[in-house]
């Protein structure tokens, strides 16, 4: 059974008059990547500068390897973060800032300083003053910050942000391999709903404050997926799925298009075969994430 690496219980949070969040609970397992995404205000940052520690006057509880972490202090570096743009002092080189936040946490030998880079493809600016970092380099500066000091949990904030397509790919593949080698979890905030859609095992869907849905993106065959199917009996088809309370809709000449799980589509295909209804071809296009949330955020519920 996998361990519980983070449990956010009840949380809440006023800013003035203004609930900025209501009751969020949800739990992250080792070797989670988990995705919060939502529009502008949602609450996203707030939520993982309080589960990072910035943020103290909260209701609720937040656990982390099942210690309630308004309970004192600990030694271990529990939660590495970065959030909004990381900090780093200017006239220091990447490397002196990542010796210097190291040092806070003990423990953190160089060997493990330069695999960071280097997994991070940061050794040609490690030297450089970050005065000079562009913003994409700081970020991954930033990751590497966070993972330094072995914490349980990595809260990043639009970690991809301001970096290079070329890159993108290089810090998913970090995050992607350290999350299941050192069985920490992850949450990651973004605005790219497809990066997200790269790399995460679970989704949840903030509004007002609130956590309005869950998509667990590796369960393929729970989740709806439209198929097109061409046929030469689009009637009998129509008619075959409105039968079992399935919504099809006609896709230009001989195509219909139904929005079902992989599940029901292995249960439903030999019932048509069996009705003598003739498919000629079919397409199965997934729902992007971004579509998902689109009209989620519209207030539309997708089954
Ligand atoms: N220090 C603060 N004082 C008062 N209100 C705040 C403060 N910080 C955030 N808020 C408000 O809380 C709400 C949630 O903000 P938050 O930054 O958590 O949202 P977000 O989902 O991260 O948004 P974005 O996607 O734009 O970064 C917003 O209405 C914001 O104006």
């Amino acid at each position: 059974m996998q361990n519980k690496i983070l449990e956010v219980r009840n949380v809440s949070k006023k800013y003035g008059k203004k609930e900025v969040l209501r009751n969020v609970s949800f739990v992250i397992y080792s070797g989670e990547i988990v995705g919060l995404v939502g529009p502008n205000g949602a609450g996203k940052t707030t939520l993982m500068a309080i589960i990072a520690g910035l943020i103290r006057n909260y209701e609720g509880n937040i656990y982390i390897d099942g210690r309630n972490i308004k309970e004192g202090s600990v030694e271990k570096k529990q939660v590495g973060c970065v959030i909004e743009s990381p900090g780093f002092y200017p006239n220091l080189t990447g490397y002196e800032n990542l010796k210097f936040f190291s040092k806070i946490f003990g423990n953190v030998n160089d060997s493990e300083i330069n695999e960071v880079v280097k997994l991070l493809g940061l050794e040609k600016v490690i030297y450089q003053k970050t005065v000079k970092y562009s913003m994409g380099t700081k970020q991954r500066l930033g990751i590497a910050q966070a993972v330094l000091g072995d914490p349980r949990l990595l809260v990043l904030d639009e970690p991809t942000n301001g970096l290079d397509p070329n890159i993108t790919p290089v810090v998913r593949n970090f995050l992607k391999d350290i999350v299941r080698k050192k069985s920490i979890g992850i949450l990651i905030s973004s605005h790219v709903l497809s990066e997200i859609e790269a790399i995460c095992d679970r989704v949840l869907f903030i509004r007002n404050g609130e956590v309005i849905e869950e998509v667990n993106l590796n369960q393929e065959n729970k989740t709806s997926v439209s198929y097109i199917f061409e046929t030469n009996s689009v009637e009998d088809l129509v008619k075959f799925f409105e039968a079992r309370g399935i919504k099809a809709i006609i896709e230009g000449e001989g195509k219909i298009k139904v929005v079902i799980t992989s599940e029901m589509f292995e249960n439903l295909l030999p019932q048509i075969v069996q009705k003598g209804i003739i498919v000629k071809g079919i397409y199965k296009q997934k729902i992007s994430l971004e579509e998902r949330f689109i009209k989620k955020m519209e207030g539309k519920i997708i089954e």
